[in-house]
């Protein structure tokens, strides 16, 4: 029996903007049941890295591959295997949120049965039951970008690239969508997550990738983090990630 492709793999892979490198050589690979966070500085490259992923921007060197398939050579069928949600929304305003949902599930050919399944289950989740009716341009920030998060599991494509999309949901909304993430992942799906609420990862994820400067500057799994947690190396994720940027002096020292 064959493995199975990895959800992602990105080689050498190098975004600029004029001269300025925003991802530099980037090497990763993501296999299926993974829940990544990419986290990092403001500017480290995590938007560039996620727009080259999703074929919104095209990287100037090196490939990436969605389920064995090559985003650049095969944009649309790289896209069945992929959900992904940018930083900054740009949805359909005129749409209720339930079309909305019925838009994404036509675009990804779901049965009806299976559809209408799905989205009540996403509406409870999102507790958007009541909003349904509701048209985009009236949500709340909040209201859309939950909308935005359960419009990509519709389907379960592999690969979820969520480009901070906790920002501004509430406690409730946010403990509700990580239960359904987390399941996404039990199921074989693949998840790259970034965001700066860095306890919330360390809940959450089963790896973390630090960008700066474009570059990996650590990649690490749960198991090795819990490790340096329980040997007194660093308390907490935060810690981790201002030791490893060489934020030291921000670490809060604890008084006897
Ligand atoms: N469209 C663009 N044109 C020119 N420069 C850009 C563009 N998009 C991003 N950059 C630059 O590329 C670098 C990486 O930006 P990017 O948005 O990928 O970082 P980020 O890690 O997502 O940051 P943040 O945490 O602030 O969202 C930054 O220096 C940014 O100014």
């Amino acid at each position: 029996m064959t493995a199975p492709s990895p959800a992602l793999v990105l080689k050498n892979l190098t975004k600029r903007y004029r001269r300025l490198v925003a991802v530099n050589q980037l090497d990763l690979s993501i296999a299926p049941g993974e829940f990544v966070a990419l986290i990092g500085p403001n500017g480290a490259g995590k938007s560039s890295t996620m727009g080259c992923v999703a074929g919104i921007t095209a990287p100037d060197e090196g490939s990436v591959h969605i389920n064995g398939v090559d985003v650049v050579a095969n944009p649309v069928e790289a896209r069945r295997h992929l959900g992904f949600v940018p930083q900054h929304l740009a949805m359909l305003d005129y749409l209720t949120g339930l079309e909305y949902l019925h838009f994404v599930a036509e675009l990804r050919e779901l049965k009806s049965a299976r559809r209408d399944t799905e989205i009540e289950e996403l509406l409870a989740i999102t507790e958007l039951e009541d909003a349904r009716h509701v048209v985009l341009k009236e949500y709340s920030g909040g209201m859309a970008r939950k909308l935005a998060i359960a419009s990509v599991l519709l389907g379960s494509p592999t690969l979820l690239v969520l480009d901070e999309s906790f920002v501004g949901l509430d406690p409730e909304s946010t403990a509700r969508l990580r239960t359904r993430l987390q399941r996404h992942c039990d199921q074989g799906g693949a998840i790259l997550l970034s965001s700066h609420i860095l306890d919330m990862l360390e809940r959450l994820c089963s790896r973390f990738v630090l960008l700066q400067g474009g570059e990996l500057v650590m990649d690490l799994s749960r198991s090795e983090l819990d490790r340096k947690m329980k040997d007194g190396e660093v308390n907490d994720l935060t810690e981790l990630y201002l030791k490893t940027t060489g934020k030291i002096d921000l670490i809060p020292t604890t008084t006897p």
